[in-house]
């Protein structure tokens, strides 16, 4: 297995970045309301979050040719202003790594902790190998006590050849309906996947694993598809409208982040549809893990043309209109479903 070494490093730093984010949004969560409008927590946490997965992967790893695509930099946290948010930012960092417990290391210092954060500074691209990073996934999810992800993908001459999900509110039992939000089983899914490999899921910080697979159901009355809770991330009205002419019966189940992915690849649910609205532009490290835990479950990700995403061509995917994720066997008809009802509505 070409990326073995590469996979069993990107399991470590994405559950240690979990844990980061875990402590934060319980503590969030905790807070009274006044303290919820701040959004400094999200935001230590998504620091906190590139600095571990960062770390990690440099520590294990080879670091000379290191090369990470990740969503923050560092640049308002140099300010002055951000004194205190990089104070809380190191602290955390160190207090994980040293809850952890697994090996002894120096503290980090502020200085590490911003260099750290810009070695995710790479703009990716066709050649060579770069990490690809969403620290947090779905930070209004996170915010709202709901579910995001910490998502980590690895590029090699522009293919993603494998992923890892943390999802760390994601039950471990089906989501196929809403009922999740209700649900008690708050363990966490840890989904990750190598190219030719299959995909695996396991509970976040267990050792047991077990190879999961997308739906095989042929028949689109039988299938639940997901798509973003937030209305300003994908146009519902428009997925609605593909749904019915898919002939689905039940209603949408809504999720934050790369869960979708997670959810699909375990056979959840079959279909997952995102249409962002006017000038969006997708960026990779929000697909990447994601695609290739779908992909090697034995599912489809196309954009709505049903084109493959290209990873290939920097931090943007350029991708026609929006992105779908079904089985094979539901692919046709689902590209049938999205080509008729985008020219329904453009003829409005
Ligand atoms: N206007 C937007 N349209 C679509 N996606 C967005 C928009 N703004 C942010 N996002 C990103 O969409 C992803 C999550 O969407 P969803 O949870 O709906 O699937 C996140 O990566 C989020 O960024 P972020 O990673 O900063 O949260
Ligand atoms: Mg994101």
């Amino acid at each position: 297995m070409p990326y073995n070494k590469e996979l069993e490093a990107a399991k470590k730093a994405v559950s240690r970045a979990a844990r980061l984010c875990q402590r934060v949004q319980e503590a969030l969560l905790q807070s009274d309301v006044q303290s919820k409008s701040d959004k400094t927590p999200v935001t230590v946490a998504d620091y906190g979050s590139q600095v571990l997965v960062s770390f990690v992967l440099q520590k294990e790893l080879s670091s000379e040719s290191f090369s990470m695509v990740a969503e923050e930099d560092s640049g308002d946290l140099r300010k002055e202003e951000s004194s205190e948010t990089l104070r809380r930012i190191t602290e955390l960092v160190n207090d994980t790594l040293a809850t952890d417990g697994s090996e002894s290391i120096n503290a980090l210092s502020q200085e590490d902790v911003l260099s750290f954060i810009d070695s995710g500074k790479s703009d990716g691209g066709s050649q060579g190998r770069h990490w690809v990073l969403d620290p947090i996934d779905g930070t209004k999810g996170f915010l709202r006590g709901g579910q995001y992800a910490i998502a980590l993908g690895m590029l090699d001459e522009g293919k993603v050849v494998l992923g890892v999900l943390a999802c760390p509110n994601l039950p471990i039992t089906s989501v196929a309906s809403n009922d999740y939000l209700t649900s008690l089983d708050k363990i966490g899914s840890l989904f990750f996947a190598q190219v030719g490999e299959g995909t695996y899921m396991q509970s976040l910080y267990g050792s047991q694993s077990s190879k999961v697979h997308v739906t095989g159901t042929e028949n689109p009355e039988e299938a639940s598809f997901f798509e973003s809770f937030e209305a300003a991330h994908t146009m519902h009205d428009l997925t609605s409208l593909i749904a019915k002419k898919l002939g689905v019966k039940v209603p949408p189940v809504r999720i934050d982040s790369q869960a979708k992915y997670g959810a699909l690849s375990r056979g959840d649910g079959a279909i997952y549809m995102r249409f962002p609205h006017k000038g969006y532009r997708e960026k990779i490290w929000d697909h990447a893990a994601g695609c290739i835990v779908v992909t090697e479950a034995g599912g489809v990700v196309t954009d709505a043309a049903g084109h493959p995403l290209d990873f290939s061509k920097g931090k943007h995917l350029d991708v026609d209109t929006g992105i779908i994720v079904t089985n094979q066997k539901l692919m046709p008809a689902l590209l049938k479903a999205v080509r008729e009802s985008l020219q329904e509505k453009s003829s409005l």
